[in-house]
């Protein structure tokens, strides 16, 4: 049985930095996990992209295969990636399809879009989804630095939020009848690879997450919806940033009997950002656990080992 978890709530909105930049610290040492709420991104457009999304699964395999991923972008069927890499199943329980950079040239001629014939709104909700979600990003990260005791405008400085390498990730869990597999799960355990992830659901459980990496058996605990919140949660360049003083947390997605859609914004530095420990992070007696890493390296890396197809 999964326990049940009271995450944090950051508000984006609020006029004290000071405290929510504590909080956000807090929420960042003790789960690597926190709900971001009055983000910007209203409820309407989000309604939308998840409609969007359920149209473009429904389309028939042929025309979905049309699509098929290629520099990360595009669509992969079920059992494509295994998070999980130590596992020995087949594969996820998912439909994904990944947006990446749309202005940025020349990464935003790479992405592939759904023909206008079929999802004449598709384009414009998904470009307006991304460019809202980014602004929320660079403010949140903003926080974040401050979060560090560091300048607000640092992430910028350093090159991580400028043309940032974010990607836009719809999934769709068709879910399954119980005990057809024991062991197969929505999305096998696994820690996001970037910076900061920002998910929204839709109300169907199944997201866990499991706070101390080295515990075994791992202790699940539910994360539940809340309305209009963004689930947050730090990714492994994060925690290679802070020397893992902020926790890039490992979860996993259940399958269930019941269908679910949710949407990530892997919101990932620019490519060519170097990622090395913060001074204020490692000491002599804690020194940096890890080497400094090209951002763009680091999840190419990642996705090799994840995909087992497109
Ligand atoms: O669908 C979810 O709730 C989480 C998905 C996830 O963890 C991921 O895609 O990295
Ligand atoms: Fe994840």
């Amino acid at each position: 049985m999964a326990e049940k978890l009271n995450l944090p709530i950051i508000d984006l909105s609020s006029s004290d930095q000071a405290s929510t930049a504590q909080t956000i610290r807090e929420a960042c040492v003790h789960y690597g996990f926190f709900y971001l709420v009055n983000h910007g991104v209203e409820d309407e457009l989000i309604n939308k992209v998840f409609d969007e999304s359920k149209k473009f699964f429904s389309l028939p395999m042929h025309e979905k295969m049309k699509l098929t991923r290629k520099e990360n972008r595009g669509y992969s069927p079920l059992f494509a990636e295994k998070l999980d890499t130590s596992a020995k199943f087949m594969g996820d329980l998912k439909e994904t399809f990944n947006i990446g950079p749309i202005k940025d040239l020349p990464h935003s001629v790479l992405n592939q879009w759904p023909s206008e014939e079929f999802l004449p709104s598709w384009r414009p909700t998904m470009t307006s989804y991304y460019d809202k979600v980014i602004s929320a990003g660079k403010k949140l990260l903003t926080l974040i630095a401050l979060a560090l005791n560091l300048d607000e405008t640092f992430f910028e400085k350093i090159g991580a939020s400028h043309n940032p390498h974010a990607f836009l990730r719809l999934l769709h869990y068709p879910g399954e009848p119980a005990s057809l597999h024991e062991e197969t799960y929505g999305a096998s355990a696994h820690s996001d690879y970037g910076m900061i992830t920002l998910l929204a659901t839709d109300g169907v459980r199944g997201l866990q997450i499991s706070r101390e990496k080295d515990t075994k058996p791992p202790v699940w605990e539910d994360v539940y919806h809340v309305n209009g919140a963004f689930i947050v949660n730090i990714g492994d360049l994060m925690e290679r940033w802070t020397n893992c003083l902020f926790r890039s947390t490992l979860h996993r997605v259940m399958s269930t009997e019941q269908e679910r859609y949710s949407v990530a914004f892997f919101f990932e530095p620019n490519e060519d950002c170097i990622v090395k420990c913060l001074d204020s992070c490692c000491s002599e007696i804690s020194p940096p656990r890890f080497p400094p890493v090209r951002s763009g390296d680091y999840l190419e890396e990642r996705f090799r080992v994840t995909f087992l197809k497109a």
